[in-house]
């Protein structure tokens, strides 16, 4: 129920400010408004900006004077359908919009015979641009669930001047012990940078169980704050001075051979 669920969201960020007055940034998760499964897209499907999705959020981030990062909703643009992130300012403008570039088409086998089959590629569209937003003096590059799976992307948000990634994410139950903790802290180590992802919470009775655990991963890679399976806020402050530090004493990015490995590739 969209509505509902829109409600829900405005209602959390709204408590959250009036919780922690300095609060400047909130993150929702991938599919906040509506259920996360191929099938449901067409029928959620909104159009971006003027969507009764994109208007709510709008108008929360002009009345908290906060940017939010809109997690992903399903966007219609003429016939084609997207799983985007759209990103507002203080003043309520949509100051980015990110369609997830990597689709997730995936089928994982389980020993039990169950599994998990899901192929966005047979009803989406996969967006052909990177994003990056400013939030204060802050380069943040945007990322929706799968894309955190592709170092080269985080790789170029690094270049771009990025110090924090953010990925609204739903990661499965099957991959998530696996993987969602290890990428996150993965993608902070190889790039030096606050890595941030937002996950719905963990719902058994839904056709897609999302793993949860939204989590802040700080530039050395430790796990600065990390939610349960359960419906969580959490909440942050952020020192970026710590990317300066990290790239300073371990300056990895000066050290690259790219000699080398642009010889390897013609070989
Ligand atoms: N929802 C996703 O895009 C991705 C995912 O669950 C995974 O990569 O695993």
């Amino acid at each position: 129920d969209v509505v509902t669920n829109v409600r829900e969201a405005v209602r959390c960020v709204g408590e959250l400010k009036a919780e922690n007055p300095l609060l400047q940034l909130a993150i929702l998760p991938e599919s906040f408004n509506a259920p996360y499964g191929v099938e449901h897209f067409a029928k959620y499907a909104e159009r971006v900006p003027d969507g009764q999705t994109c208007r709510a959020l709008s108008q929360l981030a002009r009345q908290l004077g906060i940017y939010i990062i809109g997690g992903s909703i399903i966007e219609r643009d003429g016939n084609r359908l997207y799983n985007t992130c759209t990103v507002w300012s203080p003043t309520g403008q949509l100051i980015g919009k990110h369609r997830k570039i990597h689709l997730f088409t995936m089928s994982i086998e389980a020993a039990n015979g169950g599994g998990v089959q899901f192929d966005e590629a047979a009803v989406l569209t996969a967006g052909d641009d990177v994003t990056v937003v400013e939030i204060g003096q802050h380069k943040v590059g945007l990322g929706v669930c799968h894309d955190k799976r592709f170092e080269e992307l985080a790789r170029i948000y690094r270049s771009m001047g990025c110090s924090m990634l953010v990925y609204p994410s739903a990661f499965c139950i099957c991959q998530g012990p696996m993987h969602w903790e290890l990428l996150q802290r993965a993608r902070a180590t190889d790039n030096q940078l606050f890595v941030v992802t937002c996950s719905p919470a963990r719902n058994n009775m839904s056709g897609y169980v999302a793993y949860g655990h939204s989590m802040i991963v700080d530039p050395w890679a430790r796990v600065q704050r990390e939610a349960g399976e359960g419906p969580e806020l959490i909440v942050e402050q952020i020192d970026f001075d710590l990317v300066d530090e990290v790239r300073r004493q371990i300056p990895i990015n000066k050290q690259r051979r790219t000699d080398v490995y642009t010889r390897a590739q013609k070989q």
